[in-house]
């Protein structure tokens, strides 16, 4: 596996890359990998000639200075994980590499901002536009690989393609779980072992709605019953729990076609925050 810091190195190897008629597979990531970040390397593997993995704590998404400070770095970890499932390259710049000077471009992705992670994290879809929009440009993948557990920012993100042309196919893969059902995050690991055992009731109360969605049971009704039963867990802190659309992530009052309705989950577990999301 190649590692590049430096954008010019980067860009230098990888228009030979390009030149010698090889496709790219990319997967941005900030480090901490987990099984759900190696599956993504794994379908970049599968679909393309050379895999490029990107970690970088982004400071611009981070509206926590404690998140940020708080976020795991274990980049040497990290490397070796990435060796195994056959990573080709490496980037990991630094911040002043990517943002030698603040940056001052501001997206709005309309109503995608307002709901849900956008309302709860302001500024944090501008730095993620911001973000993967460079890395595309120093990348210029053929495809670009992202998880289902972060449904919005998939959302944010075809609207990012579609509206600025990029040249790439965007590729959603499903969730990694643990055995319980958590979805795996890089924040667990910030998780007490007490905390840790409690975490999958995120994805029970999940599977709850999901149910008694499936069972004719209103979005106000299944929302009221995931409340209930997060209340039973005192140390969880109900951020919001939303009924939408799949693809445009607006709320829905009834369940959708096959595939298209999903409900997305997002709560406080002590200091860490956690979401989660069933496609159905
Ligand atoms: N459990 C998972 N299954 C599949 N993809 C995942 C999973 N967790 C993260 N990803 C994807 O990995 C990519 C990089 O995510 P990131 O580095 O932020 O990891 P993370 O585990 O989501 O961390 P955190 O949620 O704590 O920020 C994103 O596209 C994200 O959706
Ligand atoms: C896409 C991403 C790498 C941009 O910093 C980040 O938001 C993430 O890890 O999901
Ligand atoms: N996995 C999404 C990145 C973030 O939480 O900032």
């Amino acid at each position: 596996m190649l590692r590049f810091n430096s954008i010019s190195a980067l860009h230098a190897h990888l228009t030979a890359v390009r030149q010698a008629g090889q496709t790219i597979g990319f997967v941005p990531t900030m480090g901490a990998l987990h099984a759900g970040h190696l599956n993504l390397i794994e379908q970049a593997r599968e679909a393309c000639d050379v895999v490029v993995c990107s970690i970088f704590v982004n400071p611009t998404q981070f509206n926590n200075p404690a998140d940020l400070a708080r976020y795991p770095r274990t980049l040497e970890q990290d490397a070796a994980q990435l060796e195994t499932v056959g990573t080709d390259v490496l980037f990991s710049p630094s911040v002043t590499e990517m943002y030698p000077q603040p940056a001052t471009l501001r997206f709005n992705f309309g109503a995608l901002e307002t709901i849900m992670e956008g309302a709860s994290r302001p500024g944090h879809f501008n730095g993620v536009g911001l973000v993967v929009s460079k890395l595309f440009h120093l990348v210029q993948p053929d495809k670009a690989f992202f998880g289902q557990k972060d449904l919005q920012q998939v959302a944010v993100i075809k609207c990012l393609v579609r509206d600025l042309n990029f040249p790439l196919e965007l590729i959603r893969c499903a969730t990694v779980r643990e055995a319980d059902g958590l979805a795996m995050s890089s924040r667990n690991r910030l998780l007490s072992p007490k905390e840790r055992a409690e975490a999958p009731a995120l994805f029970q109360a999940l599977t709850l709605a999901q149910n008694m969605l499936l069972d004719e049971a209103t979005p106000e009704q299944a929302k009221a019953a995931v409340a209930d039963y997060l209340d039973g867990w005192p140390a969880f802190k109900l951020d919001y729990i939303e009924a939408v659309n799949a693809d445009s992530l607006q709320s829905v009052s009834e369940l959708q076609p096959p595939g298209q309705t999903a409900l997305c989950i997002a709560a406080q577990l002590g200091n860490v925050r956690l979401i989660d999301n069933v496609v159905f």
